[in-house]
């Protein structure tokens, strides 16, 4: 029987993990697993598809997230609740800044909150970082992989289309609080749009959990709109496998 409300997961089931990967994309969740050691599925509820799998012998649980700040509350919850204290979230993210290229690997070490979910766990005031040991070992897995990642600020929408910017839409409007947003962001050395940081940051910080945070370029916002198959696959594959190492570090820690 379920020990916590959503996640259908129970401690027995998370064999003492204190670690847990969390990708946005449910689909997401084997692969990662399955680049660890003994890979196994543990539940499948709404957007959260969760495995188990071990690194060096010790348990790290994969649990999806799905997309935005309120469904990563839940789930950072219920993992805690569990036994799981620290959370490193494996994302596709889309670049703003001209130089950052489709396929280059981001960490992000504080998030602008342009989401709601996190105003419930701390007032606007309260800045969304990650935590050092998170990023550290997210930046060392990265570097022993020959990879060379962006390291700053991630923006956090709560939307892909207004919050992002985006006027390739059905009817091309945007309410005025976010007109010219996209330009201020760079002109404020944002790196890039995603959706789940600031609510898993600022959740973490305040509950005294730890996060950190790498994703894949999947576009350049000054480049282009529509992702390629091949390239979002190949730019996951190297995300995630800075994620499993970075994991495996801090289950070890
Ligand atoms: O690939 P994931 O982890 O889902 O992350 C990004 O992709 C989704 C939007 O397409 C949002 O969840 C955003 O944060
Ligand atoms: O542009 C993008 C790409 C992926 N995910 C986002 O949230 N935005």
């Amino acid at each position: 029987m379920s020990e916590v409300f959503h996640l259908g997961l129970t401690k027995a089931m998370l064999k003492g993990a204190k670690v847990a990967i969390v990708p946005g994309d449910p689909a997401r969740s084997e692969r990662i697993a399955k680049e660890m050691e003994n890979a196994e599925y543990l539940n499948s509820t709404r957007e959260f598809t969760s495995w188990l799998g071990y690194m060096d012998g010790e348990p790290i649980v994969v649990c999806s997230t799905g997309i935005g700040g309120p469904s990563v509350s839940i789930c950072v919850e219920e993992l805690a609740q569990l036994g799981v204290r620290t959370f490193l979230r494996i994302g596709t993210t889309g670049a703003i800044q001209p130089h950052i290229n489709v396929g280059d690997i981001l960490i992000t070490t504080g998030a602008v909150r342009l989401d709601g979910a996190s105003q419930h766990f701390a007032p606007l005031e309260y800045p969304a970082v990650a935590d050092f040991a998170c990023t550290n070992a997210l930046y060392n897995a990265a570097l022993s992989q020959g990879i060379r990642p962006y390291v700053g600020i991630t923006a956090s929408s709560d939307t892909f289309y207004p919050g992002q910017e985006r006027y390739d839409t059905f009817s091309g409007k945007i309410y005025p609080k976010f007109q010219g947003t996209l330009k201020q962001w760079q002109d404020l050395n944002v790196m890039n749009y995603e959706m789940e940081s600031a609510t898993l940051f600022t959740m973490c910080a305040a509950l005294g959990l730890k996060a950190g945070m790498v994703a894949g370029v999947i576009v350049n916002r000054t480049q282009q709109e529509i992702p390629n198959e091949a390239t979002i696959k190949s730019t996951e594959q190297k995300a995630v496998a800075v994620v499993v190492e970075a994991a495996g570090k801090m289950a070890k820690a």
